[in-house]
């Protein structure tokens, strides 16, 4: 593959497409999001997903919104008040579309703060711009961001393992689900880092869980390796512990993050919480990798995360392209049913990984560690 750059959301002023993640990675299709109901689907159904990607969708549909309310000078600018009312209200309901990651209410927050703040004196068609230019700004921000991630991943790794750029001896590293260019505007965090100790010939290989039961490694996460010529391994989840067993050269878990609490603990894609204790079993460094959106200063611990639970057919299902003479034909989707009928299911989308068993934290700003009283203090490094 190898050809460009991978894109999950593609925007312009007015035009707002998204790539269609329930068909990766057999086809590649952009589907238009013209409305906030359009975005809220999109999330809720998973045709974007990934913490930052999820976010910024949401707020690019609003932009969208007020961007055709502006061309038709429609009564949504009418006044300022006006926007502020039709901001606040679109904003309430797409936070409602998944509940675990924050970036989507840390976005909202800012945006709602926006228009709370703004000059009484502004018209509604300046204030409708102003919180365009916000939106649009997140998703140029996001990039920049998870370039600053992998910089500090690979310090932190070479710091913490004395692995030199160009080494003789590269590391190996595992990961989760899919926390790429495809979950975020570009570049990704996990995997973000993964492509920054790839590109300084510190990475020996990424090895990839295939995150049953969405599969966002099989499909997701193994198509952007792929596609950047990053050399890979897919493994089923239940192999992670047998993997670092027989493998020592894999110095590292590394992972996203949906939402971290105050205290470090970090809700991520079920399976983490097992990739966190069998870190610590095999005394490789367990590192999550998050923008400071990621964030929650308002959530003191794990225990108050709200986790997911997901409809329990995408736990028994599984949909691909038929199989025909040993090729696949992406031309007919078949939906297979993987379990007995009638057998009670539970589907929770994410798991919290404990702060105890996190080496580091690595966000934009910099990187977190423990205190000599195994505290992080993330406080110092949320400062909007
Ligand atoms: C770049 S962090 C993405 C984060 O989102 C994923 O979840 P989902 O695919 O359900 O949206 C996962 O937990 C990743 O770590």
């Amino acid at each position: 593959m190898s050809e460009g750059l991978l894109q999950a959301i593609r925007y312009e002023r007015g035009l707002l497409n998204i790539l269609d993640q329930l068909r990766l990675p057999h086809e590649s299709v952009y589907v238009p999001i013209k409305n906030t109901q359009d975005g809220f689907v999109a999330i809720k159904d998973m045709v974007v997903r990934g913490a930052p990607a999820i976010a910024i969708v949401a707020v690019l549909s609003l932009a969208i919104e007020l961007d055709e309310a502006i061309t038709k000078n429609s009564a949504v600018v009418e006044s300022r008040d006006s926007v502020e009312q039709y901001v606040k209200e679109k904003l309430d309901y797409l936070v409602q579309s998944r509940p675990t990651a924050v970036n989507l209410s840390d976005s909202a927050r800012k945006l709602s703060a926006l228009v709370t703040d703004t000059n009484k004196s502004i018209s509604g068609i300046d204030l409708a711009n102003q919180v365009i230019a916000a939106a649009e700004k997140m998703m140029v921000d996001d990039v920049d961001d998870n370039k600053a991630i992998g910089a500090f991943g690979l310090e932190y790794l070479s710091s913490a393992l004395d692995v030199k750029p160009s080494s003789d001896s590269p590391i190996s590293v595992l990961t989760i689900c899919n926390t790429g260019s495809l979950a975020t505007a570009g570049y990704g965090t996990a995997l973000g880092i993964v492509r920054s100790l790839f590109g300084a010939k510190v990475l020996k290989k990424c090895y990839a869980c295939e995150t049953r039961p969405y599969n966002q490694g099989s499909r997701l996460t193994a198509y952007e390796l792929v596609h950047d010529n990053i050399p890979a391994t897919l493994i089923t989840d239940n192999m992670a512990a047998s993997l670092l067993r027989s493998h020592p050269e894999i110095k590292a878990i590394i992972v996203g993050a949906d939402r971290v609490a105050r205290n470090g603990d970090t809700a991520n894609k079920i399976g983490t919480y097992q990739l966190s204790v069998l870190a610590k079993h095999h005394g490789v460094k367990f590192m999550v990798a998050a923008p400071t959106t990621s964030i929650d200063l308002m959530t003191p611990s794990g225990d108050d995360i709200i986790i997911e639970e997901r409809p329990h057919l995408e736990l028994v299902r599984a949909s691909g392209p038929v199989v025909e003479n040993g090729k696949s034909n992406k031309d007919k989707i078949a939906t297979v049913h993987l379990a007995a009928p009638g057998i009670e299911v539970w589907n929770p989308a994410f798991d919290v990984a404990p702060k105890d068993l996190i080496d580091a934290i690595i966000t934009e700003r910099g990187i977190a560690l423990k205190d000599d009283s195994g505290n992080f203090h993330l406080e110092n490094f949320k400062i909007d």
